[in-house]
């Protein structure tokens, strides 16, 4: 794989881990196993941001909706973070690569020495060569708290990652294949965006919240995400997660889903 992107931070949601069924998608989880200890292996560093939890809770305890009360939420999700946890043990361990779990809130990066503690961590795990997996934590984050830390949005907490860990690029995968100019799954007629290169053009006017049974942040939060991205100077790309193999097409700098930020001469 030839890529000049060193350092890339690759998000999944819940709903290209959980099929519509809410039975858990065990060729996404191998295929992104398999696609970022590739990646690994050529030289990339690679920190995998990964939704679920509550997805895999429910799948395992045979539920089919969503509960209403955050504390049965924040339950499932405490169940299934293990569970999913011991999935991508599984098979990474497959294609030879370790994984290490970190669970934060947003407000982590607020405090400088939370932060500098989690950044050293990052690091040195970078070093091992071993894949950082992070999740919201989402037995404490909530709107309920006084600070600033909300429950159920990893696209946010991503770019949170990706810019604080200054990595080239955000690959975000989806149960959607890019921006629209409106929710397609709403409008017959919306096309793809290929490119958005102006934070102003992203306006949120145009972005709904998530169609799917699983997914919770819509495309607001991706917008938030990649507006994030663009302000540091990096690259966020949003595609379709259906296949996690796209992340090599997506690295070898081949036009896919919607690319948001400047293409820096040498990724071309
Ligand atoms: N302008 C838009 N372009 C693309 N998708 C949109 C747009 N507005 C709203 N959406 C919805 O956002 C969904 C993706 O968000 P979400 O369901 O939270 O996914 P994930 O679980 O992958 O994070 C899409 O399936 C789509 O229905
Ligand atoms: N932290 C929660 C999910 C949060 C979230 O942002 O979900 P998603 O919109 O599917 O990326 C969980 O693991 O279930």
């Amino acid at each position: 794989m030839l890529t000049m992107v060193s350092r890339v931070v690759v998000k999944i949601g819940t709903s290209s881990l959980i099929y519509p069924n809410g039975q858990v998608n065990l060729q996404t989880i191998d295929r992104l196993a398999y696609t970022l200890s590739a990646v690994k292996n050529s030289g990339c560093e690679v920190v995998l941001v990964t939704s679920g939890a509550i997805g895999v809770g429910l799948a395992s305890r045979r539920m089919t909706a969503r509960p209403k009360a955050i504390a049965a939420q924040q339950a499932l999700a405490a169940i299934g973070q293990s569970e999913l946890m011991r999935l991508y043990s599984e098979r990474f361990s497959d294609y030879g690569t370790t994984i290490a779990q970190l669970l934060l809130t947003h407000d982590v990066f607020d405090y400088p020495l939370t932060k500098q503690h989690v950044l050293d961590t990052i690091q040195t795990l970078l070093v091992q060569q071993v894949i950082p997996v992070i999740n919201e934590n989402d037995s404490v984050a909530t709107d309920e708290l006084a600070h600033r830390t909300t429950f159920g949005d990893n696209d946010q907490l991503s770019a949170l990652v990706a810019t604080q860990i200054e990595a080239d690029q955000l690959i975000v995968l989806s149960d959607i294949d890019g921006l629209y100019d409106k929710d397609p799954h709403q409008f017959a007629e919306a096309r793809l965006v290929p490119v958005v290169t102006d934070p102003a053009a992203l306006a949120e006017a145009s972005a709904g919240g998530t169609s799917s049974r699983f997914g919770t942040g819509g495309m607001v939060t991706k917008l938030r995400a990649a507006k994030a991205m663009m302000k540091a100077g990096k690259q966020m790309v949003l595609c379709s997660g259906q296949d996690p193999r796209l992340v090599l097409q997506v690295l070898a700098g081949e036009q896919v889903g919607t690319r948001f930020g400047q293409v820096k001469e040498e990724t071309r």
